[in-house]
């Protein structure tokens, strides 16, 4: 895969028209993530927008309930005809089975392929620290990461989210067929905010990496189509991609 395809850009603003501004600015992103911002704020009426665009879309929901509740949520995500979603793998087997089986159900129902459903590990804003003293974690946060990546693998699904950090050693665990996007992405010269875990976007894909997300080192760039062209260049040269 091309480096420009690997890119997904979150909409993480506020209303539709702030998010087709971007999309517009920004014509060489194929890849768009709408999250929970922009989603709670003003529902599916971007999700048209980007369609209409021939985008790919990445619905990025982060289900977290009873199995029952979960169930229902990715049938209806599933019938937008969205390319990924996810879902926390902390929900526990039984809510990411039912998951699984429901993005099947709303699919069909709709007639549109499933969306890929990844699961996310530890969100990448959460430091070894803050997984061990606030969240009372037990384990080394790797250790913690692969065996959330492992339990969404066993329960049959897609792939999963996880800081580019550890994607080398979840890669080599779970293998080649399993899907790995990665948020918490920053190139040297940015400035990585609230990412506690980060790589620059040419050592995450060459640690493993299927997807990047990367969001304010483009959107919040007074120029984000040089940032943009700039990271591109980057993995293209640091990978030879
Ligand atoms: O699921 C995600 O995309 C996600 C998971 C995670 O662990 N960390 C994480 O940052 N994200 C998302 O990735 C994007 C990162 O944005 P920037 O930090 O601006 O690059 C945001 O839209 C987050 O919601």
């Amino acid at each position: 895969m091309k480096a420009e395809q690997r890119i997904i850009v979150p909409l993480d603003v506020p209303d539709v028209a702030s998010a087709i501004a971007l999309v517009d600015q920004l014509p060489q992103v194929n890849f768009w993530k709408v999250g929970l911002e922009l989603f709670t704020s003003t529902g599916p009426a971007i999700l048209a927008e980007l369609k209409s665009r021939e985008k790919q879309i990445f619905l990025d929901l982060k289900f977290h309930d009873i199995p029952n509740t979960v169930a229902g949520a990715c049938q209806a995500a599933a019938r937008y005809g969205v390319d990924l979603l996810t879902i926390h793998a902390t929900a526990g087997k039984d809510a990411l089975k039912a998951a699984t089986a429901a993005v099947q159900t709303g699919a069909a129902q709709a007639g549109v392929k499933p969306p890929k459903l990844i699961a996310i590990t530890l969100l990448t804003s959460i430091s070894a620290r803050q997984l061990a003293f606030d969240l009372k974690i037990p384990l080394e946060l790797p250790e913690y990461a692969l065996s959330m990546a492992l339990l969404a693998q066993e329960t049959g699904l897609d792939g999963a989210v996880c800081s580019p950090q550890e994607v080398a050693q979840l890669r080599q665990t779970c293998g080649d067929d399993f899907l790995f996007v990665c948020p918490g992405v920053r190139p040297t010269w940015a400035d990585k905010a609230d990412q506690q875990r980060s790589l620059t976007p040419a050592q995450a894909i060459k640690a493993g990496a299927d997807y990047l997300v990367i969001g304010r080192p483009i959107t919040a760039a007074t120029e984000p189509e040089l940032a943009w062209n700039r990271i591109i260049e980057e993995i293209t040269q640091g990978t030879n991609k």
